[in-house]
């Protein structure tokens, strides 16, 4: 009977613990894999499928990627969301008896990804954990590429909501929680469709959150989790400890990096709910997810790539924190006033390299002597940083000046001791500076010399033996030896020994030779061996001073971020907003910072804001479309946001509040994909705003309604109204786009409502967009204009002139014959209207889309006529 190989079972026994994997078998100078794994991975990276003899009668399926060509593919996998196990062999082949010991030394999976060709420099990459109990609930994620844990704990009245808004705070890539957790649909779609997470699961991974206490105690070397700032957060220590065991059990070097926490409470940071990230494109486009067009876009002038993580982490967590955005504010102030000092910041920073990642690689042990070289040339631009940051007077660039270290030790280790330019092949040595290690150099001109050597062997043979045309080569098979022809062979004295007849010489070895080939060859395995213990212990030492470049990465980062805030300002001509606690905004002049950058050529029309907490609680803004509605909104929540950073806004002047939350509901949205209609989607959104703003958020409700029929819309957005400005606890601020122009006359009706129209000329046929906000409500939607500028064909665009005059006297000649037409044709009119009433009456109005709706108004002005 047929039996699989122990090679094969050995295969199937590791791939048993490793389900949730790609199994990446390492066989030779391959990667290879069997079965499922090669039935599906060939078709996902394209890969020959072949077969591979198992020990059974049908070939396992196999398809294999080459060692050196490994990690490409692997990021491939990883983009995917799969996880990656690699398989070594754990034992010296010289010393296995039968099968090598074989095991997986690392998995690699989308939240622990260190090495820097498959990290994006400017963005974090988190894995979080979460954990629920009751009514609360705990976060923590972790980026072990830079060592940074966020924990959280909340208490909530909407536990699903509030903890998936979070996640979506740091947009992790992996996600650890209970499996029974994706139970819930909408925790699932909103993990795969929303985040695009892969998920891990503390059941399957064997971890014991039971002893998450000790493992965080553990780790972090302290008696229990008061000293970490958490005697009151159990949950926040489950979900941390969850963590740590899942990186202990996955990782060669387990959560090592994992060093500094920062526990936040849903008070520090501004609440952005995941639909106002996405309709306010503050990192990535809503069409094109790029950062091109964003808000990060025209921010982000950092020179560094850790301060372009911060700078992207600030934009996801604005502060509402008054003392702390006052301290970046003024660091901003003198960076902007002092210009000529902050561009010779910009010029050093730009040559500062990513300290915390290559730290990180220091402490995992993979760093190549070209990162250390790296840190060098950093350390070489802190000197300069500091003694330009010495003369400034604000707290926060007093205490960035303070932190950082000069790391003029490391400097001085590895120009000593590391070659300026390294090798990418570590194989044959040659990255040890000379000079550095005596041995190393006697070892080295030993090898260097050794032709000269072997020449002066070759010419004193020569003389003894009288041979002219005596040879001293070198090969594979003998090491050095002396090659003889035959015509004089008499002439070989008797120390030689031969070793092997060739058909016209014959070669020789001798005492001499064979002592100096010893020398030779160890000297150069001595070389190598040398090489990686001095860089070992380099490299040891530097991981020694993780915490001093650990904090001057955080001061260098935070500096970046200040200047290229100052930088942006100055060039784009931003204020200083002044942080006000009276609840309202007033903006004069203000300016979307992108839409004015994008415009091509064209002037961007600034506009003023007012709002408050008493009379100015709700602008309802009405106008053509294109006007200018979207984009004025969008900018008073953008604005707000920037202030909330510590930046500068694009204004002639800015008092603003603190905001708590800015919630949106904007255009549709890309939730289609998860089997929710735009109208749902839209209902949805609204009904969360009313659920969770308070009197310090900011709503913006561009168009509510538009995905049902006319009436119901109109309505919905109507009692929206009246609820949002009559309801005591929610008296937020609201901006609020409508076509509905019906929506004006609230302005009368209700205290707190303001009319606005963005205002355009109208001149025969064209129009023009003043894109300037006015006070009251807009006379005219202007579609049709728009939609002959839209490109709309000419004989449409005149058609749908007829039609609109059609209904409008249609409407007028109702009311005229109403008013003054004699009885017995008001009795006519009368019996059509009461056939229409009837018809009214039966529709469902729920039903209808605007273009039906539209149709059956032409079907029942043709029973008229
Ligand atoms: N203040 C401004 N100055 C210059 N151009 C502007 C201004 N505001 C908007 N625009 C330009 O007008 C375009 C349309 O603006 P926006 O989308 O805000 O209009 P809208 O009124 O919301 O339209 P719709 O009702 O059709 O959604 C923008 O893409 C931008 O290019």
């Amino acid at each position: 009977m047929s039996k699989l190989s122990p090679m094969m079972q050995q295969y199937l026994n590791i791939k048993a613990a490793h389900k949730d994997h790609v199994l990446f078998f390492r066989l030779g100078d391959f990667y290879e894999m069997f079965f499922d794994d090669a039935v599906n991975i060939s078709k996902e990276l394209e890969l020959t499928l072949t077969g591979k003899d198992c020990g059974l009668p049908e070939r396992a399926p196999m398809c294999g990627i080459p060692y050196h060509a490994a990690e490409t593919y692997i990021k491939r996998l990883i983009d995917r969301g799969y996880k990656v196990a690699i398989c070594e062999q754990t034992e010296d082949p010289a010393q296995a008896k039968g099968l090598v010991k074989r095991d997986v030394i690392r998995v690699i999976t989308p939240g622990t990804l260190i090495e820097g060709d498959m990290l994006e420099d400017s963005k974090n990459n988190y894995i979080a954990s979460f954990y629920v109990k009751g009514k609360a609930f705990a976060v923590c994620f972790a980026d072990i590429s830079t060592g940074e844990v966020y924990l959280t704990e909340q208490i909530s009245t909407n536990l699903n909501n509030d903890m998936l808004n979070e996640l979506s705070k740091f947009m992790p890539s992996e996600v650890l929680c209970h499996e029974s957790f994706l139970k819930a649909k909408e925790i699932k779609d909103f993990l795969s469709n929303r985040l695009h997470a892969v998920c891990s699961f503390y059941e399957r991974e064997g971890i014991d959150l039971s002893e998450s206490e000790s493992v965080v105690k553990q780790h972090f070397a302290v008696s229990g989790p008061e000293e970490l700032g958490l005697a009151e957060n159990g949950l926040a220590v489950l979900a941390l400890g969850g963590l740590i065991q899942y990186l202990n059990q996955t990782q060669h070097d387990g959560a090592k990096r994992l060093s500094q926490i920062h526990f936040y409470n849903e008070t520090q940071y501004m609440n952005i709910d995941i639909t106002a990230r996405r309709n306010l494109e503050i990192t990535e486009t809503i069409r094109t997810k790029e950062k091109r067009g964003t808000l990060l876009w025209v921010l982000d002038k950092t020179k560094t790539a850790m301060g372009k993580r911060l700078m992207r982490k600030s934009l996801e967590q604005p502060l509402i924190n008054l003392a702390e955005i006052t301290r970046r504010q003024n660091a901003v102030k003198e960076l902007f006033e002092e210009d000529i000092l902050r561009s010779d910041l910009q010029d050093q920073l730009s040559g500062v390299y990513d300290l915390e990642r290559l730290m990180t690689r220091v402490v995992y042990g993979s760093a190549n002597p070209r990162e250390l070289r790296s840190l060098a040339a950093t350390a070489g631009r802190l000197p300069a940083i500091k003694e330009l940051t010495a003369s400034f007077q604000c707290e926060m660039l007093k205490d960035i000046h303070e932190q950082i270290d000069l790391m003029e030790d490391i400097a001085n280790l590895v120009d000593n001791s590391i070659v300026e330019e390294p090798p990418f092949n570590l194989k044959d040595g040659g990255y040890i500076k000379p000079g550095f290690n005596s041995d190393l150099d006697e070892y080295r001109s030993l090898c260097t010399n050794a032709k000269e050597i072997i020449k002066g062997i070759e010419e004193s043979e020569r003389e003894k033996t009288g041979i002219k045309g005596l040879k001293v080569k070198y090969n594979k098979v003998f090491g050095y030896y002396i090659e003889v022809t035959n015509s004089n062979l008499d002439m070989v004295p008797d120390t030689y020994i031969r070793k092997q007849t060739l058909t016209n010489c014959e070669r020789y070895i001798t005492q001499e030779l064979k002592e100096l080939e010893t020398k030779v060859l160890t000297a150069s395995e001595k070389i190598l061996a040398l090489e990686n213990e001095i860089f070992h212990e380099v490299r040891k030492y530097i991981a020694s001073r993780l915490d001093g470049i650990q904090r001057t990465a955080i001061a260098v980062s935070k500096l970046d971020f200040l200047c290229s805030l100052a930088f942006v300002a100055a060039q784009n001509n931003y204020v200083c907003p002044q942080i006000v606690p009276d609840g309202s905004l007033e903006i004069k002049n203000g300016r979307h910072p992108v839409v004015e950058q994008m415009l091509d050529g064209s002037v961007f029309v600034p506009n003023d804001t007012y709002l408050d907490q008493k009379d100015h609680r709700m602008a309802i803004i009405t106008g053509p479309n294109m006007a200018g509605k979207s984009t004025y909104m969008r900018q008073v929540a953008i604005l707000v946001i920037m202030a909330q950073i510590g930046s500068f806004v694009p204004a002639s002047s800015a008092k603003l509040s603190i905001v708590d939350r800015i919630f949106t509901r904007v255009g549709a949205s890309d939730d289609l994909a998860a089997g929710q209609s735009t109208f749902m989607v839209e209902m949805s959104e609204v009904a969360h705003i009313l659920k969770h703003a308070t009197p310090h958020s900011l709503v913006i409700l561009d168009e509510i309604g538009r995905g049902t029929s006319t009436f119901d819309g109109m309505s919905i957005a109507k009692a929206v109204v009246e609820y949002m400005t009559n309801a005591k606890k929610l008296r937020c601020k609201t901006l609020f786009a409508t076509h509905y122009h019906e929506l004006t006359s609230l302005e009368d009706e209700l205290e707190g409502v303001k009319n606005y129209n963005i205002s355009v000329k109208k001149r025969g046929d064209d129009i023009t967009f003043l894109r300037k906000i006015v006070p009251g409500g807009a006379d005219d939607s202007f579609g049709i204009e728009v939609a002959k500028l839209a490109g709309i064909p000419e004989k449409v665009v005149e058609r749908a002139k007829e039609i609109l005059k059609e209904l409008e006297s249609e409407n007028g000649v109702v009311r005229v014959i109403r008013e003054s037409a004699p009885q017995d044709s008001q009795m006519t009119l009368m019996n059509y209207t009461s056939e229409i009433e009837e018809k009214l009456r039966q529709l469902q109005v729920d039903a209808l889309t605007p273009l039906e709706a539209l149709s059956l108004l032409y079907e029942w002005k043709k029973l008229i006529k």
